[in-house]
């Protein structure tokens, strides 16, 4: 079976992608503010309408040229990854957490501080639980590139110990140990006071498909954000 997926190589210099990013990261900043407005705000329901017209004719001018399904996973030819639809740190994806994970490339580490809002609730004031497998697995699969053996989640299984408030907190993942070609990661969730919340474990799996690939050419398994 050969790759799911493609990886189309573009050529980009590092100025349009910085331009790209630069201009798509403020509109997804915006409608992420508009989400959260559309969530929390109390204007009289004759506004909300008027709104919702605003917001459908802005809509229609971004519908009149687009990609016909989703983002993928692009390169340019400098080596820099487009990966912009990620749901949990694709800068031009409104419902990205957001997120920028540092990844430790010594170590097999990866870890990032954000902060959760009313978008991600689940009990009252509390972070939805599915949020935090969301944010984990993204964590939890940097670092095992990070650690220079990527793969798919095969497994991921979470420890709720205490409750995560919304508000600031942080991901850690470190690689654990290796069997073949499963990575066995772990790492935990924190609130901003550092208490941990969340333990996990994850089992990351280089697929057949990219064995294959790398049987065949020598080279490295390709990366996705
Ligand atoms: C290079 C490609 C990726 C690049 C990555 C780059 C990462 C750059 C950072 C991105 C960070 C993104 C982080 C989000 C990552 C997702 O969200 S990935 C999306 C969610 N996951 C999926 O969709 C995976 C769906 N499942 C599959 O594709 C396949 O079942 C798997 C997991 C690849 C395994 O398939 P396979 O390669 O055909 O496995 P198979 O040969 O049957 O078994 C191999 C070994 O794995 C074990 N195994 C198989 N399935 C499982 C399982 N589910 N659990 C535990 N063990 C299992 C088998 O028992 C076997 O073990 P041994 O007998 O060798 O000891």
């Amino acid at each position: 079976m050969g790759a799911p997926f493609n990886y189309d190589v573009l050529d980009l210099t590092d100025e349009q992608v910085d331009a790209e990013v630069r201009v798509f990261g403020a509109l997804t900043a915006a409608v992420r503010r508009l989400n959260e407005a559309t969530l929390r705000t109390t204007v009289d329901h004759a506004t909300v309408e008027e709104v919702r017209r605003q917001v459908e004719e802005l809509t229609a001018r971004l519908e009149k040229s687009m990609i016909p399904d989703n983002f993928g996973v692009s390169f340019t030819k400098g080596g820099r990854i487009r990966g912009y639809g990620n749901a949990v740190v694709g800068i031009r994806n409104p419902n990205a957490v957001p997120l920028t994970v540092v990844q430790d490339k010594v170590n097999g580490r990866a870890s990032a501080e954000f902060e959760l809002n009313a978008l991600h609730e689940g009990p009252p004031g509390q972070v939805h639980g599915g949020v935090v497998a969301l944010v984990l697995d993204q964590v939890f699969g940097e670092a095992a590139a990070a650690g220079g053996s990527p793969g798919m989640t095969g497994t991921l299984t979470l420890r709720y110990r205490l409750n995560t408030p919304l508000g600031p907190c942080s991901a850690e993942a470190w690689v654990d140990r290796r069997d073949g070609i499963k990575t066995i990661v772990k790492g935990e969730l924190r609130r901003a006071d550092g208490t941990v919340t969340v333990t996990a474990e994850g089992i990351f799996i280089l697929p057949r498909w990219a064995r294959e690939e790398i049987a065949k050419n020598g080279g490295t398994p390709p990366q996705f954000e």
